[in-house]
């Protein structure tokens, strides 16, 4: 099954403590279930929404444990074409 497109304007509804998707590298995340336990605290992945998160994700050097953990948080692509010019 193809996987869902989401819109930026759909991500960025689901950008707090109870509701939290993040755009990392062309895909969407719901980490609201990860919030609690992320490593790196709730608050940067609340500060990561309503962007691409990609470079925050990148600048961390997130290790292959992180990116296996992601995997299970995925929920669809990003559609770039939406992505508002920064
Ligand atoms: C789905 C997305 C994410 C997942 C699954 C994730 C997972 C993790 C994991 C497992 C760690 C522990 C260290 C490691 O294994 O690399 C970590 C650390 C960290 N993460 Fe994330 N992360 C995500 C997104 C982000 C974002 C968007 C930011 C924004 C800057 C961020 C900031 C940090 C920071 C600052 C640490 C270091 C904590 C420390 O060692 O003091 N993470 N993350």
């Amino acid at each position: 099954m193809a996987e869902k497109v989401y819109t930026f304007e759909e991500v960025v509804k689901h950008n707090n403590n109870h509701d939290c998707w993040l755009i990392i590298s062309g895909k969407v995340y719901d980490v609201t279930a990860f919030l609690a336990d992320h490593p790196g605290g709730d608050e940067t992945l609340l500060e990561s929404t309503g962007k691409d998160a990609t470079g925050d994700f990148e600048d961390v050097g997130h290790s292959k444990d992180a990116k296996d953990k992601m995997k299970g948080l995925l929920i669809g692509d990003f559609d770039e074409s939406t992505l508002p010019p920064q």
